[in-house]
């Protein structure tokens, strides 16, 4: 697959996105014409430009409102097409990208409009350029791409071709599958978006994705385009407000790992295939200073005990049983306690690796010292680790143990998921990655009111259900003003948690208190048993029931830090959700007792 995106999808002057294409390993780009406009550099020296970065350019848009019912304009309208075929031909392109008509004198009449197209086809062929016919999804006359190309066909000319966008198809809610019978395809244009019931045209122009991140089909449309025997490149036009502002280096990396993986999806085996992570090795804290011991205080509290040393100090491991494993980490800069690392267990970890460097998520090596596992290890967009344990050697090799053992049988059992708390624009990227590079499922968006704003959350499973990763992102507002939402935290599972609280607080754990009105909403929303509701309340438990009966009985700890806290749970009868009804009462309770 040759890849190509197009410059109004990333940020910064028209040589930056240039730049920043070239260095995710892009094939070529289209040029908008906006960008284009306001750059000093001449359309020779763009081409130049682009000729050293490695990059074509695959297309010039838009060209718009091509035809007209005034004779007058349409005689205009040729003479802008020269210009700009002029222009195109310039930049070292043969490719002009002409929209459906928006304006209220575009033609009604599919022969008029076929003719007015293929004269503009001559125009253009006079420059060696050749004319790619988009339907808008709110075009005047043609919205729909099979409209779009019978006008294509009526035109009958050479130079005059069939431009598909995913975004126009699929958010009209057109069967893509026809477009495998398209014999003029001159272009293929893909993106992805949210399933929002909106108008479409600001849909299109500020809540566009990167394939992957929303709810299309796109597997299913390039594999319709790839049946109509399209080779040319498939290009990336994503017009979104945060990727516009984001860092365009980096919006390039999301840019070309959705790409990739697209094609993946079209053509299975494009990327080396990998095991999905198949449960947690351990969650790593990064505590130093005086945020260290309010960490050690809590897993104490909790029933964990310091079972191992790092052999190169500065590292501790506390464990509860087999499978809930903190690695605590003291080396960190930050004295802000938070999570910095995810364990994985990877049944073959470098295969997982491979796939990552595939998708441009670059394989980190930390120092290893002797007789220390190597473990293959990522850094997420939002600087998390993330490391891939195999079987074999052991990570925990890399401990020293103290020859402490727990006292008793230890009432956690297991980490349940962990949530990550993001920057504002890096939610939908931190989302890429988890289910391009880790193969992860995403559930649906939630959305809380919680008192100093929205808070976004989306949960992702690995296949077997082992993993689970939410993600968070509070409003600006909240960090404009100083005070980021608690949105880091491990959850770890216990099958009584009524115990676990008991044994909590008996030992100086802090349950974080829930107000009286929460309690009291659950009596009612539920019919809960008096006693039951009591037994609640007293230990501060939240509570959620879904459709089926599954229940959810669940506690947080105060936080340690804006970023760390944990979160004890109970699952029982099927339960699969995180009890987000709760959440914005949890907020404001944090709001109350900030972190120490
Ligand atoms: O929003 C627009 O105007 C616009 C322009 C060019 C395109 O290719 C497109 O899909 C939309
Ligand atoms: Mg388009």
């Amino acid at each position: 697959m040759r890849t190509s995106i197009a410059t109004v999808s990333l940020a910064g002057t028209l040589p930056e996105k240039l730049r920043a294409a070239a260095a995710a390993g892009f094939d070529a780009v289209e040029v908008f014409e906006p960008d284009l406009l306001a750059c000093p550099l001449r359309p020779a020296q763009v081409r130049a430009l682009a000729e050293d970065l490695g990059l074509g350019i695959a297309l010039f848009q838009p060209f718009r409102d091509p035809d007209d019912v005034d004779a007058a304009v349409v005689a205009r309208t040729r003479e802008r097409l020269r210009r700009k075929a002029a222009l195109t031909a310039e930049l070292g392109c043969d490719l002009v990208l002409v929209c459906s008509a928006v304006h209220a004198g575009a033609v009604r009449d599919d022969d008029e409009l076929a003719a007015q197209l293929a004269a503009l086809a001559d125009v253009a062929a006079g420059h060696g350029v050749r004319l790619a016919y988009e339907a808008l999804a709110w075009g005047a006359h043609v919205a729909d791409y099979r409209h779009g190309a019978r006008v294509v066909a009526l035109a009958d000319h050479p130079g005059l071709g069939t431009c598909v966008d995913s975004f126009h198809v699929l958010s009209r809610g057109d069967d893509p599958d026809a477009i495998a019978t398209l014999d003029k395809l001159f272009f293929c244009q893909v993106a992805d978006a949210p399933l929002l019931g909106m108008d479409v045209l600001p849909w299109s122009r500020h809540h566009r994705l990167f394939p992957g991140q929303g709810g299309f089909d796109l597997a299913r449309f390039q594999r319709a385009v790839t049946a109509a025997g399209y080779d040319g490149p498939v290009s990336l036009e994503v017009f979104n407000d945060l990727y516009r502002q984001s860092d365009p280096r980096r919006a390039a990396v999301d840019a070309m790992r959705s790409l990739r993986h697209l094609a993946d999806l079209t053509v299975p085996g494009t990327l080396p295939a990998a095991p999905a992570p198949a449960g947690w090795a351990f969650v790593e804290v990064a505590a130093s200073g005086p945020g260290a011991p309010a960490v050690a205080d809590l897993l104490g509290a909790l029933g964990l005990v310091r079972t191992g040393t790092h052999r190169r100090g500065d590292v501790d491991l506390w464990s509860a049983g087999e499978d809930v494993q903190v690695v605590v980490n003291h080396r960190a800069t930050s004295e802000r306690a938070r999570l910095s690392s995810l364990g994985l267990r990877a049944p073959r970890p470098h295969l997982l690796a491979e796939r990552a460097r595939e998708l441009l998520a670059p394989v980190v090596h930390r120092p290893v010292g002797p007789g220390e596992a190597e473990i293959p290890s990522l850094v997420a967009p939002d600087g998390t680790w993330v490391q891939f344990c195999g079987p074999a050697p052991d990570w925990r090799d890399d401990f020293v143990p103290t020859g402490l053992g727990p006292a008793g049988e230890p009432s956690l059992l297991a980490v349940d998921h962990v949530a990550l708390p993001q920057p504002f624009a890096g939610f939908d990227s931190a989302g890429l990655f988890l289910t391009t590079v880790l193969g992860m499922e995403p559930g649906e968006l939630v959305e809380v009111g919680a008192p100093d704003g929205l808070l976004r959350s989306r949960a992702y499973r690995s296949g077997d259900d082992t993993v689970r990763i939410a993600l968070n992102v509070g409003p600006t507002s909240a960090t404009l003003r100083g005070r980021p939402l608690a949105a880091g935290h491990v959850a770890f599972a216990t099958d009584d948690v009524f115990a676990t609280a008991r044994r909590f607080a008996a030992a100086g754990g802090h349950v974080l208190a829930v107000p009286a009105n929460y309690h009291d909403d659950l009596a009612a929303r539920f019919g809960l048993e008096e006693a039951f509701c009591d037994a609640l309340r007293e230990h501060g438990l939240f509570y959620d029931r879904d459709d089926s009966g599954g229940e959810l009985l669940h506690f947080f700890t105060r936080a340690v830090s804006r970023e760390f806290f944990v979160e004890v749970l109970q699952r029982r009868g099927g339960y699969r959700g995180f009890g987000s009804a709760g959440t914005a009462v949890r907020l404001a309770a944090q709001r109350e007792h900030p972190a120490g």
